[in-house]
């Protein structure tokens, strides 16, 4: 197939200033709320774009486990390449592709770990199988073959017979603290509507349209 045979019109949805809520997670539980609705595959996966020290830029896609005012948490393995590339710089960028709906929504942020409390609570409600798989993984490192995870797991497995799988000093949550979030809604002729929401010095949001 042809990529440039590929073409099709946008024509589900509009977005614009006065429809728009004010507030943008308020406008983001709405549209992750039709996701969910639309029977999407992981409508809470996102891709995650961080900087190495070098300016240069990475990405991977990881799974939104709660938002509030407050932001927009994952969680992962505190020394991989992402929390080492967090750790130099947290500048980081979220997107959300919803394409069955013709929505994407981009937010742009710092991260944060949050605290070791939340990543408890999140840490034991996953299941038995999840919360091992954490202690398995040495994430981003070079690893000989499979067998390693394997040989790895039934050590865990037989580390933690008798009891609870504890949390990881070396895994969490980090949280997006959002200083942009933009709504993209596909339309017809290329005429996309995108709303962005930026925050102001004083903890307000200004909105704009932006040229698609
Ligand atoms: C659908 C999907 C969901 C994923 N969710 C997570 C996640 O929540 N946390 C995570 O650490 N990795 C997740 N991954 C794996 C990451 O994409 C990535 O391979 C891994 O985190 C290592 O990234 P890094 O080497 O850049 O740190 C997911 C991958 C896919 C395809």
């Amino acid at each position: 197939m042809n990529p440039s045979d590929l073409r099709r019109e946008y024509k589900a949805a509009a977005l614009d200033e006065d429809s728009v809520d004010a507030n943008p997670v308020a406008q983001f539980r709405l549209w992750f709320e039709q996701a969910c609705s639309a029977d999407l595959v992981e409508p809470n996966a996102m891709s995650l774009s961080t900087v190495d020290s070098e300016g240069r830029p990475n990405i991977r896609t990881v799974l939104l486990k709660a938002y509030d005012d407050r932001g927009f948490v994952f969680y992962t393995n505190y020394t991989g390449n992402k929390a080492e590339e967090i750790s130099q710089n947290t500048n980081v960028a979220l997107l959300f592709p919803w394409l069955p709906l013709e929505r994407q929504v981009k937010i742009l942020g710092r991260a944060e770990k949050v605290s070791t409390a939340e990543s408890m609570k999140y840490f034991l409600s996953r299941p038995h199988g999840s919360r091992l798989g954490a202690w398995v993984s040495n994430q981003s490192k070079v690893i000989s073959g499979r067998k390693v995870l394997e040989m790895k797991l039934e050590e865990i497995k037989r580390k933690f017979a008798d009891g609870e799988i504890p949390l990881p000093d070396f895994w969490g949550g980090y949280r997006v603290v959002p200083r942009l979030i933009e709504f993209w809604q596909g339309r017809e002729s290329r005429l996309h509507d995108r709303i962005q929401f930026e925050q102001t010095n004083d903890d307000q949001w200004s909105v704009s349209r932006l040229a698609p």
